[in-house]
């Protein structure tokens, strides 16, 4: 099976259903599936050693976002960031989302 972040996003597809997103969620153990507003979404903390680190991060997320025109929300805090992958037209998680969130965990060392 094709690690998630070698796949390419998709268009189209359907969002996933709650079982569909979990099953997909045992290959990103530190991720979990959160609820805002009604609309389903992935997120992580990472930990950072201070916020310059953390700002490097984000910066490196939004660039990867950038690249595939899809975009997660980003909370940056001293030594944290909080990423949360969702997608807005679909109103919900799709693969792609399972995607950038599996790219985003290559970014993190
Ligand atoms: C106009 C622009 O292409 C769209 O708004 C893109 C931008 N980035 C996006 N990011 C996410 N997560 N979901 C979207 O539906 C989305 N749509």
């Amino acid at each position: 099976m094709t690690d998630l972040a070698d796949r390419t996003l998709v268009q189209g597809q359907p969002v996933l259903n709650e079982a569909e997103i979990h099953q997909q969620l045992t290959a990103l153990p530190d991720w979990s599936l959160t609820t805002q507003s009604d609309v389903p979404r992935i997120q992580r903390a990472y930990r950072f050693a201070d916020f310059a680190k953390a700002l490097a991060f984000v910066n490196q997320v939004g660039a990867l976002a950038e690249e595939q025109n899809h975009h997660p929300a980003l909370l940056l805090e001293w030594g944290k960031v909080t990423v949360r992958w969702w997608s807005h037209d679909a109103g919900g998680v799709h693969l792609n989302d399972l995607i950038m969130a599996a790219r985003t965990e290559r970014l993190y060392q």
